[in-house]
């Protein structure tokens, strides 16, 4: 169930190629920007690209810098990240400089793709997931087998504009380089298809030599039980929320967000806010939105606590409040222990009157930090 924090990672020209049609890849960051890639390669687990980047660019992907290696073997990584190929095909070939420098590689592919490889002798650790790739499980894969929490994706369009579309993808790193590619058959970042609708958010913005470096992170909810790089992200911030509270002996510490299905924050709480000693952090969140918002049919609710089932300071609990005002989705980190009420179940609440419960129980220690006091 838990990912790899995915960040995807491109520069384009300005009439948004990733390259022109030529033999020679087209350098579109300055050199600082390359010495920025660097440092980000040599933060992560893995980097990942698809077998049109191998084949146009014949790519090594290293962390170069002799001395970040030295400082990524003084922590006790590997001296490199591991290098993950995607392929359906299998048609790669054996002598790419992919295979033959830095340190472990997987190819992740299909049944046919890896009897493909194995017969060309591709220098990798094959790894079949079936019939057809299915990106979720590639992913799935590289946590659970092989332990990569930090994954950069390094291209290419066909990559890049998958992840993004089916919401795998925690973090986009863009340059914008300042020349025009103007060639109709050069590859373009993202296709054409469905994307989150709505903005995605701007979390950092900076002037590198002559190129834009932009940070983005995608902010529109998943859907029904399916989970988006964007859940993980406002649940984390419920839980930062969670912190806020006035510490009590006698109730919960939780934080909560109402989002839009375009990913706009509708409104935001925490347990105890404002001086008033009872209110629920779910409770203050939706106080604060018109009850007639039309958003609220297809908003999430976050909270880093389940929201609750029985209250006796206030009328009707959380989830009830929840449902009252039309929301359908609510995503949390913790089920609620039996520390105040016996057998709570806000889960049950909400799905009994139409909503989807998601838990993400990688959140669950953040979301138990702040009420350590209260366990017994
Ligand atoms: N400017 C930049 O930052 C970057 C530029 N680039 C450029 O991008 C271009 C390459 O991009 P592009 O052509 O889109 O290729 P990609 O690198 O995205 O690779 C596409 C290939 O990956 C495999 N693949 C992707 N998705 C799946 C799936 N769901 N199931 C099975 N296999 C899958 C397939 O391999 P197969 O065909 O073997 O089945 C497919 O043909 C190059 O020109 C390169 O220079 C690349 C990276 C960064
Ligand atoms: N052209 C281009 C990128 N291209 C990416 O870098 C890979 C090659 O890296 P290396 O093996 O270290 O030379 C290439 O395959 C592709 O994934 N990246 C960028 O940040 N900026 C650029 O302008």
């Amino acid at each position: 169930m838990p990912l790899p924090h995915v960040l995807l990672s491109a520069a384009v020209s300005l009439d948004g190629c990733l390259d022109d049609s030529g033999p020679e890849r087209l350098l579109l960051s300055s050199p600082a920007d390359f010495e920025r890639v660097d440092e980000v390669r040599a933060r992560v687990d893995a980097i990942l690209v698809g077998a049109g980047t191998i084949r146009a660019d014949n790519p090594r992907l290293l962390v170069n810098s002799a001395e970040r290696r030295a400082a990524r073997v003084a922590a006790g990584e590997a001296e490199y990240p591991l290098k993950v190929a995607v392929s359906g095909s299998g048609e790669l070939d054996p002598a790419a400089r992919f295979w033959h420098t830095g340190g472990e590689k997987v190819l992740l592919t299909t049944d046919d793709g890896a009897r493909r490889a194995r017969a060309l002798g591709i220098g990798a650790d094959v790894v079949s997931l079936g019939p057809a790739l299915d990106w979720h499980a590639a992913l799935e894969h590289l946590h659970d087998r092989r332990g990569v929490r930090r994954l950069m994706v390094e291209g290419g369009g066909s990559v890049h504009t998958q992840l993004l579309q089916q919401e795998l993808a925690d973090e986009l790193q863009l340059v914008l380089a300042p020349l025009l590619v103007g060639d109709p058959a050069a590859p373009r970042l993202f296709g054409p298809g469905a994307y989150q609708s709505g903005r995605l958010r701007l979390v950092e913005s900076r002037r590198i030599e002559d190129v834009v470096l932009m940070r983005y992170r995608p902010t529109a909810p998943g859907t029904g039980g399916r989970v988006a790089a964007a859940d993980r992200h406002w649940l984390g911030l419920a839980c930062e929320l969670a912190e806020l509270c006035p510490p009590s002996d006698t109730a919960f510490s939780v934080g909560a967000v109402v989002v839009a299905a375009d990913g706009s924050e509708l409104a935001r709480g925490h347990s105890r806010e404002g001086g008033d000693a009872v209110v629920h952090a779910e409770e203050a969140a939706l106080a604060k939105i018109a009850p007639d918002d039309p958003r609220l049919a297809r908003a999430t609710v976050y909270s880093s606590l389940e929201p609750c089932a029985r209250r006796a300071s206030r009328p009707a609990p959380c989830a009830r409040l929840i449902l009252d005002a039309g929301v359908r989705r609510v995503v949390t980190a913790w089920r609620e222990p039996d520390t105040f009420v016996t057998g709570p179940d806000g889960s049950g609440v909400l799905a009994a009157g139409g909503a989807d419960v998601v838990v993400l129980p990688a959140f669950e220690a953040r979301a138990k930090a702040p009420n350590r006091h209260l366990e017994r």
